[in-house]
């Protein structure tokens, strides 16, 4: 990435200053650690207790407060209510403890901990039941309350499962409220149980009515299957519903855009001018699909797994073109930065931790995409394959911090400016593959959330695919960057023939590049006086002769690189020269 993501540098005051608070938190938390906490057994709780209840229960047992005085509800993240007061909270294992502030709290160590009391629709049994559920399921989705309708459909259909083959009304029944759940999950990004709701309410009747549902099923199932980037199956969902609806626009638009995407994966046919002038702060997200290009993922000899060419690639050809598997942009409601203290190395670093966010509530919602992102470079090992409980895949957020610390890149700052507390980042799996050379032969830009990368040489087929992870022209600011950020320390050529200068040499051309640039930036090429161009040739000259010929050999000499621009630009063409 151009700007390391997780970097910060940070005055010897601040840093001080972070430490210091860090350390005072911590020694706060170690001290009201042993204090006595009020476990109590779930059963005793969960009879009467409404999460207002619980709270005011809570806080009366730990924090001594007033018995109307309520526990603001559970946060998480910044000032974000997650418990709802109306409905009924289970949590296993409960016990309150005392945050590092030593305010009271309730700790719950995974979501699968804290259920929701099922709704309550009466007496009514089987059939009616389901029925009730599906109504209030209805309502609910029509207040824009996805949470409730989910629970409602969910609880429905378990009872309306039961009942299938007593008589076909019930299993219409299941049908409905599979395509209802199917759409609800769509709303709420839960893409793989949407395919899966989709499919299992066709129904395969020939009745009019039956048809209209099933093709309705279909389209369910077909955007679900897009969302999921599964080309093939959405196309195949849409047209099994443009055949069971051949007048529907709605089926005609879909199938023709997955065509597009089709052909983009295919690597034939992206429009990036039509991509950008689709772009805007409010859909910063382009409606593209990936093209892995012609690479391949192996085995490096020395820096784990790489990305390879599998053809030969020409210069300024694209490598690949890929959308975001996630991503946070600064100017949305979602981004936000932290600040961790790496225990391992006593490091602080930014942390993209809206990102983090984001990635472990897509993860959580969608199992299917969870084992490609674990592969993904880590320090923190982790799972390395899927894990259920209760239905949800297993996160391990150690992992997901640490995955996103090493791979997420920054898109740039696209729509409006950015800073380090809220700065845009992303996560593009394909991408990050791709390991680190200070003599690259790859660049890249981004199109909202797609990054394209194009070959900035030649490359042979078999070559390893790299991309520069910090472009810094200063060996050691580089080297503590890269050792920083991706804790490596860098052996390409480049760096082996910098460390082989030596730092007075070094010094030297830096203090000559500094002067170049003062110089560039001083005085435009357009016009600029002989004397002045001498003295810029002069300062090349200089430059390149701090460049061993031979150690440099088939090495870019990127000191000078801003200076020859600007020499190609001032130097006048010769008809003009003879005027002068
Ligand atoms: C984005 S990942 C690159 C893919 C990674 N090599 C893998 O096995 O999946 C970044 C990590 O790869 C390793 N890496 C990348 N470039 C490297 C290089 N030039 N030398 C040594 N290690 C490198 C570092 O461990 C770094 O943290």
């Amino acid at each position: 990435m151009t700007t390391p993501l997780s970097t910060i540098y940070m005055t010897q005051e601040q840093d001080n200053d972070l430490r210091a608070t860090i350390h005072k938190r911590r020694q706060q938390r170690n001290e009201v650690q042993d204090r006595q906490r009020e476990p109590k057994h779930a059963k005793s709780l969960v009879s009467q207790a409404t999460a207002a209840a619980l709270l005011a229960d809570m806080a009366n047992a730990t924090g001594g407060q007033e018995n109307n005085e309520r526990m603001p509800a559970m946060e998480v993240g910044r000032n974000e209510k997650v418990l709802e007061f109306s409905r009924k909270m289970v949590i296993k294992e409960p016990y309150f403890t005392l945050s590092d502030s030593a305010e009271p709290t309730l700790r719950v160590d995974h979501p699968s901990d804290l259920g929701i009391e099922p709704f309550d629709v009466g007496r009514d049994k089987g059939v009616e039941c389901a029925e009730k559920y599906k109504t209030k399921g209805n309502i609910a989705l029509r207040q824009g309350d996805l949470a409730d309708a989910y629970s409602c459909y969910t609880q429905g259909l378990g009872i309306a499962l039961k009942s299938v083959g007593n008589d076909g009304e019930t299993h219409g029944l299941a049908s409905d409220i599979h395509r209802n759940r199917s759409h609800v999950n769509l709303l709420l990004g839960r893409f793989d149980e949407a395919l899966a709701d989709a499919l299992s309410s066709v129904t395969q009747k020939t009745s009019d009515k039956a048809r209209a549902l099933d093709a309705k099923a279909y389209f369910r199932a077909g955007c679900a299957a897009y969302r999921l980037e599964d080309w093939h199956k959405a196309k195949k969902y849409f047209s099994f519903q443009q055949q069971l609806a051949p007048d529907d626009r709605d089926a005609k638009v879909h199938q023709r855009k997955t065509e597009i995407r089709l052909r983009e994966q295919a690597g034939a046919g992206y429009r990036f001018e039509k991509l950008k002038t689709s772009l805007s702060r409010s859909h910063p997200r382009v409606d593209a699909a990936t093209y892995t290009g012609s690479t391949a993922i192996a085995k490096t000899t020395s820096h784990g797994q790489g990305l390879f060419a599998t053809n030969d690639i020409a210069k300024g050809d694209i490598v690949l073109c890929e959308k975001a598997f996630c991503i946070v942009w600064a100017h949305e409601e979602a981004a936000w930065t932290t600040m961790t203290l790496d225990a391992r190395d006593e490091r602080i670093r930014a942390f993209p931790a809206g990102l983090a966010k984001a990635l472990v509530q897509k993860l959580r919602n969608n199992s299917s995409q969870v084992e490609k992102v674990q592969a993904l470079f880590s320090d923190h090992k982790g799972l390395d394959q899927l894990v259920m409980s209760d239905g949800e895949p297993v996160i391990d957020t150690f992992q997901i911090h640490d995955i996103i610390c090493r791979n997420a890149f920054s898109p740039g700052a696209q729509f409006g400016e950015e800073d380090v507390r809220r700065a845009s980042a992303g996560l593009w799996i394909r991408a990050s593959y791709m390991n680190h050379s200070c003599v690259p032969n790859t660049e890249r830009e981004f199109i909202g959330d797609l990054m394209v990368v194009r070959a900035s040489r030649d490359v042979k087929a078999g070559d390893e695919i790299t991309h520069i992870y910090d472009d810094s022209n200063d060996l050691e600011k580089r080297a503590e960057s890269l050792m920083r950020t991706w804790g490596f320390v860098c052996e390409c050529p480049r760096c082996l023939a910098e460390r082989e200068d030596g730092k007075v040499l070094r010094d030297q051309r830096r203090v000559l590049e500094d002067r170049a640039n003062a110089l560039i930036e001083r005085e435009s090429p357009v016009g600029a006086s002989r004397l002045v161009v001498r003295k810029a040739e002069n300062l090349a000259k200089a430059i390149e002769g701090t460049y061993d010929a031979k150690r440099y050999e088939g090495l870019p000499r990127p000191a000078l690189m801003n200076l020859e621009r600007w020499l190609v630009a001032a130097r006048p063409p010769k008809s003009k020269s003879r005027d002068i």
